[in-house]
């Protein structure tokens, strides 16, 4: 366990975005199922959460000798939604355990789709898991708004099957941005998938061909820096692609409408701060921006409603409490409403403490925060960072940020 010190600063200069976790995990998934080599020889510098998705992965596909297969997720819930339905296409007994917070995150919609289609799942509830039985193809029918990740997985599995299949969604498609990452990567490792109108058309019997493949950068990732710059630093993010289909790509015009001047040039985006005011955030499709963007909107002038934000409830922690509980504490004036936030911005937070809640959003969110607090704020779990972003504060510090992590052993 380690805390973090926050002493106010202000960030400026260059940073080379770490690679998108989201990308990453579809790769090692997509290179694995090809029989292609390690994607990353070097693991020293990896988040945690792409670290389980190489050694599950290696674990799922290593030979099983008709033992149940051990499949330790950690708290990633990528690595848990992406493998299940894998581990099933394969027919291979598996016992799915995870950390954290990750044991109580929903599975639902596989315990009500898997055992229609020949996997047996036995659970109390969350985790553990064990799944047993081959995956048959045909139609599954799954809601759109708890989590898109449950799609991303069965889009993985369901060409490997010996037949054809359908995805049907029977509400709307939240985070709709993942599901298209996960189209095109599939489709760039020989994957073909049709779009139709209520989801998608998946052909059996296809094989995933191996390949080079180059992680883009992490959206997600970049907003914590712009965030940094729309708050008064001067930075610019190097090794983004202005077309990637990560949903979190909207954290440029969103900046942008919280009234900084954002601006490519020499394939870098910089970001400065202008105006600072509040605006109405629909979170549907950017569950990962909403920490960094509740810790901006609470150092903007007015109010910010950020709406479509149950899924944050059920994230590594409780996302919206987390957030509305750590701003207050700082001096900052939220109140949450039941999908959501209402935000009115204060000229300065002040120094306090902060529970980090495991959550490595969390804690990076109210890093940035504490740039503009009038004293120092420590947060606790600054650890968590390590999930997807294990070089933030090194990043941070390097800007000219004053942060020191304290080991609690
Ligand atoms: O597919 C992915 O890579 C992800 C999907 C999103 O989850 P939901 O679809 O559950 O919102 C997002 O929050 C998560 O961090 C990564
Ligand atoms: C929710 C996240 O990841 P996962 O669902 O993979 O645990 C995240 O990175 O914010």
């Amino acid at each position: 366990m380690s805390d973090v010190k926050i002493y106010p600063s202000v960030l400026n200069g260059s940073i080379l975005v770490p690679p998108s976790k989201s990308a990453a995990h579809r790769a090692v998934i997509c290179s694995a199922l090809a029989g292609g080599g390690e994607l990353f020889p070097d693991e020293t510098r990896l988040s945690d959460d792409i670290k389980a998705t190489i050694h599950t992965m290696k674990a799922l596909l290593g030979g099983t000798d008709g033992e149940i297969v051990q499949i330790h997720c950690g708290e990633s819930g990528s690595t848990l939604r992406f493998l299940i339905p894998i581990a099933a296409a394969f027919g291979i007994s598996a016992r799915f355990t995870g950390e954290g917070r990750l044991p109580q995150r929903p599975i639902g919609v596989y315990l009500d789709c898997l055992p229609q289609h020949g996997v047996n799942c036995e659970t109390e509830g969350g985790l553990p898991l064990t799944i047993r039985g081959k995956l048959t193809p045909g139609k599954f029918v799954l809601p759109g708004n708890i989590s898109s990740q449950f799609i991303t997985g069965l889009l993985f599995a369901l060409p490997l099957l010996n037949g054809d299949s359908e995805i049907r969604l029977s509400t709307p498609l939240e985070s709709a941005g993942y599901a298209d990452m996960t189209v095109d990567i599939l489709n760039d490792f020989g994957i073909q998938t049709e779009t139709t109108e209520t989801g998608w058309r998946v052909p059996g019997g296809q094989s995933y061909k191996p390949r080079e493949y180059a992680v883009e950068r992490d959206w997600s990732q970049a907003a914590f820096f712009l965030a940094a710059g729309a708050l008064g630093g001067n930075i610019r993010l190097e090794g983004l692609n202005p077309n990637s289909r990560q949903g979190d790509r909207a954290a440029e015009s969103l900046f942008r409408s919280f009234g900084a001047d954002v601006v490519w040039a020499d394939n870098q985006l910089s970001i400065t701060q202008n105006k600072r005011n509040g605006m109405e955030i629909d979170a549907s499709q950017i569950p990962d921006l909403v920490p960094i963007l509740a810790a901006t909107a609470a150092l903007c002038r007015g109010r910010t409603r950020i709406f479509n934000a149950q899924r944050l409830r059920i994230k590594e922690s409780d996302r919206l409490s987390a957030m509305a509980d750590g701003l207050s504490r700082l001096g900052g004036k939220v109140r949450q409403t039941e999908d959501g936030l209402l935000i009115d911005g204060v000229e300065t937070l002040h120094s306090g403490e902060i529970d980090g809640c495991n959550d490595h959003r969390i804690v990076m969110a109210f890093a940035i925060a504490a740039l503009k607090a009038d004293g120092c704020v420590t947060i606790h779990d600054a650890q968590s960072v390590r999930k997807s972003y294990p070089d933030f504060f090194e990043d941070y510090n390097r800007l000219g940020g004053k942060a020191h992590v304290v080991n609690m052993g």
